[in-house]
């Protein structure tokens, strides 16, 4: 068993590579859930949909949100009757969201996703990273926001002083994915908002020193490849480049993958981390991505 830990954008982009390599029902995926949010009276889980909608091959890679080729009829009609939605969702998307809202009237969110995830034929197991609720602050010139209201709103534009998000207890199922995994990959997907709140979440670093885990830099010539993950770095003190990443795992991490733009930094990371691979880390179609998830699972492939 492969346990990943995802985001919404970056790792799901590997994901598509691992699943044309390794049986899909050998993966798990324990996925961020601090940005999950209520729009138009909907409970939205942004990077679960995303990587549900992945998994089963109907994601809009456009956007890396919503479903490829989605109308936006009802989003357009609720701007013409003046209540306009920060969020664009499209008309299946919202379907899928009006599902899950309804399931969760008497289920938790992890059976939601469970029920979802078998609705669309995936065999991977994806697992919300908990049941409870997350809230976040993001910390800026402009005052305290929400991460759509900086992110959309804002287009990520003001400077970022603070991030904080509460701590919360693990789903049923994530704590034991990692213990009885071969490995753990860790996504090239934010550290700080993505990833950061998975690491965060109780128990989950204890178990994450017992196992080997491996993560991908999200981050090439000290620069994101796209996203504000640069800026939150900056307000956490962390060096915006593959060696503040590496700092921000360093607690267990063994194997970093960064990309060749970073080679310079591989004798610095190998005092941190075990092993350090260079290689091309951008994803730009699935050849890449193939590519990259064959170097990341090596003999296990
Ligand atoms: C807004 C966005 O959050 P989210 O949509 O949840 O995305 P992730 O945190 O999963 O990923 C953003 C992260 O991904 C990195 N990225 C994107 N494309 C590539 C690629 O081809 N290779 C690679 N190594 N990393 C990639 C990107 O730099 C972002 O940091 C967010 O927080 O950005
Ligand atoms: O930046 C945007 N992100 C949108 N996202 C992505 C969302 O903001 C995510 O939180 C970010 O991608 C970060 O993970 C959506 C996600 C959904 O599940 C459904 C609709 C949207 C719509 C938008 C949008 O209009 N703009
Ligand atoms: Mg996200």
């Amino acid at each position: 068993m492969i346990t990943v830990l995802s985001g919404g954008t970056g790792t799901p982009k590997l994901l598509q590579g691992m699943k044309e390599i390794i049986n899909p029902s050998q993966i798990t995926v324990i996925v961020n859930t601090v940005e999950d949010d209520y729009f138009s009276g909907l409970y939205v889980t942004p990077d679960i949909d995303t990587v549900l909608y992945t998994l089963a091959d109907i994601i809009n890679e456009d956007t890396w949100y919503g479903i490829k080729d989605d109308t936006f009829i009802t989003h357009e009609m609720l701007k013409k009757l003046g209540c306009p939605e920060l969020l664009r969702i499209g008309d299946k998307d919202r379907a899928f969201k009006i599902q899950k809202t309804l399931l969760l009237e008497d289920h938790s969110l992890s059976e939601a996703v469970d029920i979802q995830r078998k609705s669309l034929g995936i065999r991977s197991k994806v697992i919300p990273m908990s049941d409870e609720p997350s809230e976040i602050k993001i910390f800026t010139e402009k005052g305290p926001m929400s991460f759509h209201q900086f992110l959309i709103k804002e287009k990520s534009e003001p400077e970022v002083f603070d991030i904080h998000y509460n701590i919360v207890r693990p789903a049923p199922g994530v704590i034991e994915a990692i213990k009885d995994s071969e490995m753990v990959i860790i996504g090239p997907s934010n550290p700080v908002t993505s990833i950061g709140p998975i690491i965060s979440t109780k128990g989950v670093k204890k178990a994450l020193e017992q196992v080997s885990v491996t993560a991908v830099s999200p981050i090439a010539g000290g620069m994101p490849f796209s996203g504000p993950a640069a800026k939150f770095m900056e307000a956490l003190g962390y060096e915006v480049s593959s060696m503040g990443v590496c700092q921000i795992y360093a607690d267990f991490l063994d194997k970093f993958v960064i990309d060749e733009k970073d080679s310079h930094l591989e004798e610095k990371i190998e005092k941190l981390i075990k092993e350090v691979t260079i290689t091309n880390t951008k994803m730009e179609n699935l050849k890449d991505k193939i590519r990259l998830a064959r170097i990341i699972l090596g003999e296990i492939v």
